[in-house]
């Protein structure tokens, strides 16, 4: 199709700003919640505004306002109307809008963007409306077509998965030279009709990730993505086409893993979470600090990459934040509002995407031709051009830990396979076999190692930027209220119920410890040579407590120096290839005595080490 992108924003020179417009809904009481019987901490006041019981003096109230309040005897109709309806019109003009639900888990995401058969949600009622839109404009004025279709994607343990064409295949996240961010290979439909949505929508929401837990019989374990795409095409010369986008999204909850009880693979699908959901935060910090003074960090997690567009970007938006009223949930909930607090203050920039196609001929692209994200070029050049930057990906520049012989560890982790399953009188010949591999993996090792040295001149950049307080996850703004002394001590019970994301922004409760600090230098001093920011920039272990932060260390250092493959597996951010090197690592050379000892396995730079560390951290907290 021979399309030229004509428009960036329009009307040209005109800067248009959009608010993220913050709704918080809190849903109803529920006493199988509210084990001690505390009733709720929470209520709302008036349509805009709620008070929260203040957790350092409990004869205080915080008090929170936001573009609107809706209680828990608000209908789904209600929250449709006045929170996401308005927002809808602007798709069919071009431009991009996005609802997302927020919150933690058990507080009624999925109830507001799903619902059910009696009590349609917010897609439902989109998605009618969307049509409903469409058809109006079509008796308005002839002289446009329109044509919808969805795509609809989740992000499990930080893979994208299509959901309309399920399999494990985690499909890549791209973005074009007018910064739309594409998913090439995501499945997209045409709609013809409310119904036909209907027939594709709810068998692909049973594909979603769901398990019980604790606190939520049907909790969600990803984030859902629902996509719709509204293109209109102008009949007479010169063709102009306009794309909209509406994502819909329900995110996962933050967890507190002492509360959800989970364990094995289920905390392993938390710490992803609770780490997508520590980005979105870090993102939203970024942007609500001013988005131009420093980098925002979509790149980090999976979730912001794709919610770009959302935040800070192109869209008009709305959040929804889920609340609940029991006390068990209380930090959950001060969390939460603080965040929804945040995002009031991101603005977004909503611009028309408009082609010109010329000459001027109706072309009908087939569902495999389409794809999500509203790229014109042709399939077969995007997956080619795929292809090129995931090998580039592969093959980072700089890479400090690239072997001479990479054959040499495949050759290992072959041999470590094979040694579990091998009679004992072969495994003395396999045995000779290691001891040739080792000497060249050692030869590899302290060529790694000088790399990795020559690398840590940059400390001294990063302790700056502590120090001159520019870390942006701790210049989170509390309302003033939380800033007084307090004069309540925490109670016990308050302390178990703060989840990892939490204990990231508590700083008053955090203690500074002057060990860790050693440590913090050398894992960040190294990220820095790397000369990339990434998840770790904030020295977020320097505001954790120094025994928790050591035992968690501990325990990890545990799994890796006994722990079976599953159990390597069970840790964050290892895979199968990864854990097999640890492994093939301890059979040549033993224990870890310490967990940057990791840096010596191929692969494993101090960048991944320090994401390692902070993930599996995060998510140990909670066993
Ligand atoms: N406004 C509401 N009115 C009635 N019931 C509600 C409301 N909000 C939530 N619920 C009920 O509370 C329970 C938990 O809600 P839901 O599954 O939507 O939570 P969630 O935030 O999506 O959780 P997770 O993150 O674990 O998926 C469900 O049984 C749901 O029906």
């Amino acid at each position: 199709m021979a399309a030229q992108r004509v428009a960036g924003e329009v009307p040209k020179g005109t800067k248009q700003t959009s608010r993220v417009r913050v709704a918080v809904r809190l849903r109803p009481y529920m006493e199988k919640q509210d084990e001690k019987s505390e009733g709720p901490c929470v209520r709302g006041l008036d349509s805009q505004s709620l008070e929260i019981i203040n957790w350092r003096n409990a004869t205080e109230t915080l008090h929170y306002q936001f573009d609107a309040f809706h209680d828990e005897q608000t209908t789904q109709q209600e929250v449709f109307l006045c929170s996401v309806k308005p927002i809808l019109p602007h798709i069919l003009k071009g431009q991009n809008a996005s609802v997302f639900a927020y919150g933690p888990t058990g507080a009624g995401k999925t109830h507001t963007m799903l619902g059910s058969q009696e009590q349609p949600g917010v897609i439902p009622r989109a998605v009618r409306e969307v049509f409903n839109l469409v058809k109006a404009k079509g008796k308005e004025d002839d002289s446009w077509d329109y044509s919808i279709g969805m795509s609809y994607l989740e992000i499990y343990n930080e893979k994208v998965l299509d959901l309309l064409c399920p399999s494990a295949h985690d499909l890549p996240i791209r973005e074009d030279k007018d910064r739309n961010i594409l998913i090439p290979g995501l499945t997209y439909t045409a709609l013809n009709s409310f119904s036909d949505f209907h027939t594709q929508f709810l068998p692909a929401s049973l594909n979603r990730t769901t398990a019980s837990t604790k606190l939520n019989q049907r909790s969600s374990r990803s984030h859902a993505i629902l996509l719709i795409k509204v293109v209109r095409t102008q009949q007479t010369t010169p063709h102009r086409q306009q794309t909209g986008k509406l994502y819909l999204v329900d995110l996962a909850g933050s967890e507190d893993n002492r509360r959800t009880g989970n364990k094995g693979i289920r905390l392993k699908e938390s710490g992803a979470i609770n780490l997508s959901l520590f980005t979105l935060s870090k993102v939203v910090d970024a942007l609500s600090a001013g988005g131009g003074a420093g980098r925002v960090p979509y790149r980090d997690s999976k979730l912001t990459r794709l919610l770009q567009d959302s935040l800070g970007g192109s869209a008009h938006s709305v959040m929804i934040t889920n609340i609940a009223p029991e006390y068990t949930y209380y930090f959950d909930t001060y969390t939460a509002l603080n965040f929804a607090a945040k995002s009031k203050q991101v603005v977004n920039k909503p611009f028309v995407r408009e082609t010109v196609t010329v000459p001027p001929v109706q072309v009908k692209r087939s569902r495999e031709e389409q794809e999500a994200t509203g790229s014109d070029e042709p399939q077969n050049k995007r997956l080619k051009n795929c292809k090129r930057s995931d090998s580039e990906e592969h093959t980072p520049p700089g890479q400090p830990h690239s072997p001479t012989d990479p054959s040499v560890l495949n050759r290992l982790i072959a041999l470590e396979k094979l040694l579990m399953g091998t009679p004992v009188k072969e495994r003395l010949k396999l045995h000779r076999e290691i001891q040739e591999l080792k000497e060249k993996q050692k030869k590899f090792e302290s060529n790694a190692k000088m790399c990795t040295m020559s690398g840590n001149g940059a400390s001294g950049n990063f302790t700056d930027s502590l120090s001159s307080g520019k870390s942006p996850l701790f210049r989170m703004h509390l309302p003033p209220l939380q800033r007084k002394p307090s004069t309540a001590s925490r109670s016990k019970k308050q302390q178990a119920v703060v989840p990892p994301l939490q204990v990231l922004q508590q700083c008053p409760v955090a203690k500074k410890p002057p060990t860790c600090q050693k440590d913090r230098k050398n894992l960040d001093c190294i990220e820095v040579s790397e000369g990339k920011e990434n998840i770790m920039t904030g020295g977020w272990e320097t505001h954790m407590d120094k025994s928790v932060l050591e035992q968690s260390r501990h325990k990890i250092l545990q799994v890796l120096n006994s722990g079976s493959l599953k159990d390597l597996k069970g840790l964050q951010q290892i895979g199968d290839k990864k854990a097999k090197l640890i492994l093939g690592w301890r059979e040549i050379h033993g224990s870890f005595t310490k967990l940057e000892d990791l840096t010596k396995i191929e692969g494993i730079t101090a960048k991944r080490l320090s994401s390692f560390i902070k993930a599996n951290i995060l998510s140990s907290m909670g066993t």
